[in-house]
Formats: structure tokens, C-alpha cells, sequence
């Protein structure tokens, strides 16, 4: 007999929002260790992120009914009540007595009958309109589910209007992108052969990429053959902006799990050659089975290292470009991994800053005179992108920024690539390139 889906969701949730678990690794291995059927797999995929994504605005919903109670009675009413707003196939019936079976199997009588009462009284009660909310900011995070702090610091980088967009894009669903590998076929050729089956069209901002509405192509699609790979269009345009050649020795400095580490080896010939380092060999071990299915591996070195060693590892002079694809709070990604919005860690600004700069003070010192930087990030704060680049530039004038142009000219800014989740659809991502020069030279 299959387990119930709403039980595994439910420790999934508690997991994430109770214990800080990541919600895809905790939902893959859940999902892997429960004896689940194909429809119920969709079940709990869909409860685990509509009820993460969704938690503050169900919080808020149930305020009144709920005083105080245990942390999983409350991932239990929220995931519960969103069934009861955002699953019409739902019956609101089924969506109770599910939840007050899982509170008599987990807790006791007594909770059960709380999380009935309080279901019940939520049911009876008319729907509470966000209009109650006097403080537009405050209504902006309720709304979204976004963090009062967040919502905060959206509005004050972005201002009121465009961080409704931003936020009214983060809540639409996610399309799938491929990236077309060049060095086996071409973007084409691989558009006519996905159309047979899938509704695609090639991307707007990347020349590689093709994107679907929805769907998970990882679940259909064979990549063993090398020709195409999952990445989102804004993060295949990195590679792209640091221009490898065939020569080239490339340092990638924060490589795992090695999307644009193997983006970067199709560019090169036997002679090129990409240092990849991570801090974890669990994640190195995800650089290699990325490498080995497209056929790079043999132009990849794979170091475990904090990049903030590059310098005593490797010497000067030693490499012709740099990626550093920088630890960062990840706030751009927040429509595929909605658990990033309420993680502390990821929202100290501060300390996020300070590793980014120790990361490119250290490693630069290993790159050749003329040599090249590409610095870039997958979120959409000052701190942890122009306000880095500046830092570093006032501290190195052997450095200069060297300005980046897009056929959209609305991703272009202060000479970085700066892409919105609101403008095509895509992750948020910052990309800036810097060029070093022998100061002596110019003297
Ligand atoms: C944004 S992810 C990189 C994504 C990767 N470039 C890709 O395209 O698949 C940042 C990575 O940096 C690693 N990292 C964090 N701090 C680091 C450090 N000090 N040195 C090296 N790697 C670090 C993290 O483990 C993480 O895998």
C-alpha cells in the first residue's frame, strides 16, 4: 500500500521550515524513500512548494482562529488551508479530514479536535481580504509571502512599483530551460527536434537557450548524449560573457554543481583547461557527473579549496580567466527554491559581501596581466553585486571594468549584465567583467 501523501509532505514541510533543510534535497529524498504512486509524487511536490512558497500569506489566513500551538500543527493548517485557496480538484472536505487524520496519527485526540475546530471555523468564515492591511508594505509581504525585511529592502533598492513586478513574477510558475551544447549541435536542429514533443521556443535573452512554459524536461528527456542540458537562460549567458578561448586556462573558482564549469569546457581545445574548485566534495562529485554526461571531463581538474586559498595553491600568473560565480544569497532564484526567502543565513548581506571580496582579492592575484574576471551572482541586491565590484575596483586600479552590451539593452547596467526575475521570465542575475592591465605599461 502506497504511503499518504500529505503525511510525507507534511514532514518535508516541518523539515524545511522547522529544521532549515534545503526543500529539493529533503522532498528528492523523501520522495526516493517513500512508497508513493506518480500521482502522488505530483501530490507532494505540489503541496511541499505551494505551501513553502505560500507559508506567510496562509499564516495570515488562519490568524484568527489560531492563538498558539506547535510548529507542525501550523505547517499542517497551512498546508491544509492550501488546498482548501489554491487546489480547486480539491474537495474541502477531503482536504480536513486528511489533515485531522494526520493530527490523531502524529499528536492526540485533543489536537485533532483543534485542527478540526479550527478548520472548520476557517471554512465557515468569509475569505479575508488583503485590504485589511493599512501598511502597503506590509500588505506587499502578506500578499507575496515575502519576509517583512525582504519586502523591505525590495522596496527600498527597487521602489514600490517595480517590486509589485518583481514579486507578482516570482509567484507565476517556473518554465524549464535547456542550453543548447554548440560544440555538438546547434540551437536549431535541437528547437525542431524538442518541438515533436514539447511546446518550446528558443529563449529571448540567451542565443543557446530554449524554454518551455512547463514541465520538467529532466523527467523526459535523455541527456546522456551531451546535445542539450537544464541551465536558466540568464546563467548561460556567463560563459558567454567570459569568452573562452581555445587555450585557455580558466580558473572557476566557486564551480559546483558545475553548470557553467561545463558551459566553459565546450569553448576549449585539448590545451584549454578549467581549475574547478568547490569547498565540499559531495558537490565536486556533482561537477564530475555533469562533466562526465557531456564528454568534458578530460579538460577539468576538480580541487576541493576555498577559493580564498587560490593564491597560496596556484601562484601568480597562473591563470588567463577567472569565473567567480560567487556564494550569494540566492534571492534570484526565489521562484524555483521558495525556502531561500526565509533562510537567516542567506539574508546577512553583510558577511556575504565580505566573502565575495576575500574570494576576488584572493584570487586575482593568480591571474595574468590582460587577464579577465567575470564576476556574477544569482541575486539582485546592490550588496552582493555592483557594491562589490565597486569595493573592488577602489582597492585595484590595475583593474578595470570592462563594459558588457545585450541585443536587450534592459538588462544592460553600469556596464553588467543585471536581469530582474520580472523582465524575461528567468532567475535573477548579476554578471560583471573585469580586465586587469600591467599599470607599469601605461607609465
Ligand atoms: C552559486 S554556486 C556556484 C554554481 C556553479 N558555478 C554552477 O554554475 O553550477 C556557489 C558555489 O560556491 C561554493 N563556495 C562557497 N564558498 C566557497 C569558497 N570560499 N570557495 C570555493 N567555493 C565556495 C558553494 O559550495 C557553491 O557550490
Amino acid at each position: 500500500m502506497s504511503n499518504n501523501p500529505r503525511r510525507v509532505a507534511l514532514s518535508v514541510i516541518n523539515d524545511v521550515l522547522n529544521n532549515g533543510a534545503y526543500a529539493n534535497i529533503a522532498l528528492n529524498e523523501k520522495i526516493k524513500s517513500e512508497n508513493l504512486t506518480e500521482l502522488d509524487k505530483k501530490l507532494v511536490t505540489q503541496l511541499v512548494y505551494g505551501t513553502i512558497s505560500m507559508k506567510i500569506t496562509l499564516d495570515w489566513y488562519t490568524k484568527p482562529f489560531v492563538k498558539k500551538t506547535k510548529k507542525w500543527v501550523k505547517n499542517l493548517l497551512a498546508m491544509t488551508v492550501y488546498q482548501m485557496i489554491y487546489m480547486d480538484r480539491i474537495p474541502t472536505s477531503a482536504a480536513v479530514d486528511e489533515a485531522v487524520k494526520i493530527a490523531k496519527k502524529q499528536g492526540d485526540k485533543r489536537l485533532a479536535g483543534f485542527v478540526n475546530g479550527v478548520l472548520r471555523n476557517f471554512t465557515r468564515a468569509e475569505l479575508r481580504s488583503f485590504d485589511e492591511i493599512s501598511d502597503s508594505t506590509e500588505k506587499l509581504s502578506v500578499q507575496y509571502s515575502m519576509p517583512i525585511d525582504l519586502t523591505k529592502k525590495f522596496v527600498k533598492q527597487f521602489g514600490f512599483e517595480k517590486t509589485v513586478k518583481i514579486f507578482k513574477s516570482l509567484a507565476e510558475p517556473s518554465r524549464a530551460s535547456l542550453r543548447v551544447n554548440l560544440s555538438k549541435t546547434d540551437l536549431q536542429t535541437e528547437l525542431n527536434r524538442l518541438l515533436r514533443d514539447y511546446d518550446v521556443v528558443p529563449s529571448e535573452i540567451s542565443e543557446t537557450g530554449i524554454v518551455a512554459e512547463s514541465g520538467h524536461f529532466a523527467d523526459l528527456l535523455d541527456f546522456n548524449d551531451g546535445l542539450i542540458t537544464i541551465q536558466d537562460e540568464s546563467s548561460q549567458l556567463v560563459a558567454v560573457v567570459l569568452d573562452p578561448q581555445p587555450h585557455d586556462r580558466i580558473l572557476d573558482a566557486c564551480a559546483a554543481p558545475g553548470g557553467k564549469t561545463v558551459h566553459m569546457a565546450e569553448y576549449l581545445s585539448e590545451s584549454g583547461h578549467i581549475e574547478a574548485l568547490d569547498l565540499y566534495d559531495h558537490k565536486l562529485r556533482l561537477i564530475k557527473q555533469n562533466a562526465e554526461r557531456l564528454g568534458q571531463m578530460d579538460k577539468i581538474t576538480l580541487t576541493k579549496l576555498d577559493a580564498r586559498q587560490s593564491f597560496e595553491k596556484f601562484g601568480a600568473n597562473r591563470f588567463d580567466k577567472i569565473l567567480i560565480d560567487a556564494p550569494c544569497s540566492g534571492i534570484g532564484l526565489i521562484r524555483r527554491k521558495p525556502d531561500i526567502k526565509y533562510r537567516k543565513e542567506t539574508t546577512d548581506f553583510t558577511n556575504l559581501q565580505k566573502i565575495q571580496l576575500e574570494i576576488l582579492e584572493n584570487t586575482c592575484q593568480t591571474l595574468i596581466n590582460h587577464g579577465i574576471i567575470v564576476y556574477s551572482t544569482c541575486t539582485i541586491f546592490d550588496e552582493e553585486n555592483f557594491q562589490v565590484i565597486d569595493k573592488f575596483l577602489a582597492r585595484h586600479p590595475e583593474f578595470e571594468k570592462v563594459a558588457l552590451t545585450h541585443e536587450r539593452a534592459d538588462i544592460v547596467k553600469d556596464g553588467c549584465l543585471f536581469i530582474t526575475p520580472d523582465a524575461y521570465h528567468t532567475d535573477g542575475f548579476f554578471i560583471a567583467k573585469l580586465r586587469k592591465s600591467n599599470l607599469n605599461e601605461n607609465e
